[in-house]
This record gives structure tokens, C-alpha cells and sequence, in this order.
């Protein structure tokens, strides 16, 4: 059976309206006819449905780019570890989305559809037993790491530095998922706010999000001495191999692997210009400003630029940090790394292809939600 990009597609995009309904359903079939898979996933599925469908949605969108598709797959294997994944549940996973796309997208269904969704999910699962199986030879599921050092820099936003027992290989922009002993199976993302010194620490920026189990029991309930869970480094946003000029944009927390980044290329010998824009929305909220001052100070190329959106009476630069990005210089022939809310991400990515930027020298990663 030959791959079939577009009948994938067209099903999926007839679903996709109805994204809520269809992961409840697929669960509900999942469980109902594997009940010993429930105790896999967090007693609240809410989150977990939302992470489906965004992976869902991003392997049936370039299904027809085997390049990028399959190391976003090998990661997704990698990390799937962690939840004690192992070959026999695909097949149960498998059963359970066909049965889902088949119902959603009755009115296009037919043989030749049911074809192309199982040889393309087919394709897909090998890619990550495979690479879960290849990297189940060189490196643990997940990690411990012990908290070292717990800062409250605002009563929202945490700086928290990790040990991990073991050395946890990432490179300068991924991300890591984390699980609190406050709440088992609970995992959530953030990124590593450090480039890799091969002293097995790791740092991470979390905001509190209302209602967010992990960053509330990461920011308020976590102390020196605790321990937590760490999956393995994944994400694409890592520096690129190139002579340019860098430009960063950084929104809130969005901060930390823009901050990674920043370290490597100064610690990296080379001394390209670098300009970080660096939004908050309030003053109080650029949390981490006094430590990117200091980085300023012994790097005279890097040139660290605060801005603030909601306070009328800030006496530095304000607006929008995508807008004053735009007003502020000529970006042509710099590399260009952003990250922060999603909204604010596709905005400068917006304005920066409009200037002429090329796609290629505009690095973010796909919005991985933490809460
Ligand atoms: N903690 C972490 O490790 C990481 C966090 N993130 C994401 O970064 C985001 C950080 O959120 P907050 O700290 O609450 O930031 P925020 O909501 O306070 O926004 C910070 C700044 O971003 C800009 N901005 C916000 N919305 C915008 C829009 N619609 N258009 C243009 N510019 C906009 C503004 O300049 C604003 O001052 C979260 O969505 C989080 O998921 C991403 C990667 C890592």
C-alpha cells in the first residue's frame, strides 16, 4: 500500500472542526477497550486531549514532508517512554483513531481513505518504536533531578535550578516535560533557560498559569530539596550553523530557550551581533533583566532591549514587542529566534517574512503549551 497524503488530509480536515468531540471519543474507545491503558494517562484528560490533536494535527499536515516528519516522530517515540509506552499499545492506539476518523469523517469515508489513514499511521508508529527501541539502548525514560535552587523573581515567576542524577544530552532551545510528586502523570513543558555545561544543570522560567497544576505546584509548592521528573530533551528551535547576525525576540517566559541560545553563541567563540528584544507587560515582569545586564556587560556585542506593553507610565521603550522589533532596525541578513505566547510568535514571524526575511533564518518552535 502506497502513502497517500491526500485523502489523509481531506478525511482530517473534515474532523478538525470537530477536534473536542473526536479525542473524547477516541479515549473513550481507547479505554473502553483497553481499561488497563487509563492508569497510563492523568486522571484529568483535558490537556492530554488538546496535546492529541496539536501532534495529531501536525503529523497529518506534513505528511507529505517525510524529512521534518520524521525526526518530530522519532522524538515523540523518544519521549513517549516516559509513560511506559512499549510496541503492543500502538496497535490498541491505532484501532481506537481509526475507528475515531471513521465515524468523523463518515460523509468522505470510503476503503481508499481507510487505506491511506492506516498506512500512513502504520509508517508513523514504526518511526517511533523504532526510535523509542534505538534509544532505549543508550539512554533512561526519564530522569530525577533534585531542585538546587528555587527563586521567586515576581509572585508569579520562578527561576528553578535542577541537578539531574544522571546527564540529560539537549541542545541550547529545546524543552524537557516535567512531573511534580503533587501530581503523578501529570506531565507539562518548558524549556531549558541554559545552554549545556556538562554539570548537569538545568534551569527553567515558569510562570504560575491559573489553574495550571504543574507550573502552580513548580512555582508555589516546590522547595530546595525536592525532587521531580524530567522526560528527555525534544524541539527543534536550536542555533543554526551560520556566520549571521542574530536577532531575539522573547516574550514573558518565553525567555528561557532564548536565553539558552544567547549563552551558547557567546560561549561558542564566535561574536556576531546579537539584539534581544525582551517583552513584558509590565516592568515587574521583566523577571529576568538584571542577569541578561550582566550577560550584556561581559559581551559587548549582545545588546539587550526591555519592552513593555501595558504600563503607560514606563519610561523605557513601549509596545508591542513585535512592533517595536519592526520599527527598530533592519533585521535582512540576521538569524531570527523567537519565542513566547503563540499569538505573539506568528505575529513576528508575520511581519519578518513581510520584510523579506527568508523563512529558513527564522527559528521558533511549534507552541508547546505549559500550565
Ligand atoms: N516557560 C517556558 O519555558 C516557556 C514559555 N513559553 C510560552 O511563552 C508564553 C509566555 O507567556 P507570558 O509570560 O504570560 O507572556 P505575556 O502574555 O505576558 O506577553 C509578553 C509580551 O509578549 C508580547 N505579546 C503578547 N501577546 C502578543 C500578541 N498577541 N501579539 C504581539 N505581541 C504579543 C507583548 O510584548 C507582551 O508584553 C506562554 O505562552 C508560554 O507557553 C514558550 C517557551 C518556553
Amino acid at each position: 500500500m502506497s502513502l497517500n497524503p491526500h485523502l489523509v488530509k481531506e478525511s482530517f480536515a473534515v474532523i478538525e472542526p470537530v477536534a473536542d468531540k473526536a479525542a473524547a471519543y477516541f479515549y473513550g474507545r481507547l479505554f473502553a477497550e483497553n481499561p488497563h491503558l487509563r492508569g497510563m494517562f492523568p486522571p484529568a484528560m483535558d490537556v492530554q486531549r488538546d496535546r492529541l490533536f496539536r501532534a495529531l494535527t501536525r503529523i497529518v499536515w506534513s505528511v507529505d514532508s517525510p524529512g521534518g516528519l520524521s525526526a518530530f516522530l522519532g522524538q515523540l517515540g523518544r519521549d513517549h517512554r516516559k509513560y511506559g509506552v512499549v510496541a503492543e499499545h500502538y496497535t490498541a492506539i491505532g484501532n481506537a483513531l481509526l475507528a475515531t476518523v471513521r465515524r468523523f469523517a463518515a460523509e468522505v469515508w470510503d476503503t481508499e481513505t481507510e487505506a491511506a489513514w492506516v498506512t500512513a499511521y502504520t509508517a508513523a508508529a514504526n518511526i517511533m518504536i523504532e526510535s523509542a527501541e534505538a534509544d532505549s539502548g543508550v539512554s533512561p525514560a526519564w530522569w530525577l533531578a533534585e531542585v538546587v535552587d528555587h527563586e521567586r523573581r515576581t509572585p508569579d515567576i520562578a527561576v528553578i535550578t535542577l541537578r539531574t542524577d544522571r546527564d540529560l544530552p539537549y541542545l541550547p532551545g529545546q524543552y524537557v516535560t516535567v512531573q511534580t510528586a503533587r501530581w503523578p502523570r501529570v506531565w507539562r513543558t518548558f524549556s531549558i533557560a541554559n545552554a549545556p555545561r556538562g554539570d548537569r544543570v538545568i534551569r527553567l522560567h515558569v510562570r504560575a498559569v491559573p489553574g495550571g497544576w504543574v507550573s502552580t505546584s513548580l512555582v508555589e509548592h516546590t522547595r530546595i530539596g525536592d525532587t521531580v521528573m524530567l522526560g528527555p530533551a525534544v524541539g527543534t528551535m536550536t542555533p543554526a550553523d551560520s556566520a549571521r547576525d542574530i536577532l531575539c525576540v522573547a516574550g514573558g517566559t518565553g525567555l528561557a530557550p532564548i536565553k539558552a541560545i544567547v549563552e551558547h553563541v557567546i560561549g561558542s567563540g564566535r561574536r556576531p551581533g546579537i539584539h534581544l528584544l525582551y517583552g513584558a507587560r509590565r516592568a515587574r515582569d521583566l523577571y529576568d533583566l538584571a542577569d541578561l545586564i550582566r550577560m550584556q556587560s561581559s559581551f559587548p556585542w549582545l545588546r539587550v532591549v526591555p519592552v513593555v506593553s501595558d504600563q503607560p507610565d514606563y519610561d523605557g521603550v513601549r509596545g508591542r514587542v513585535t512592533e517595536v522589533m519592526e520599527r527598530f532596525h533592519s533585521w535582512a541578513g540576521h538569524d531570527a529566534y523567537i519565542c513566547g505566547p503563540a499569538a505573539m510568535v506568528d505575529d513576528a514571524v508575520r511581519r519578518l517574512r513581510r520584510s523579506g526575511m527568508p523563512a529558513a533564518h527564522i527559528h521558533r518552535d511549534v507552541a508547546h503549551g505549559e500550565s
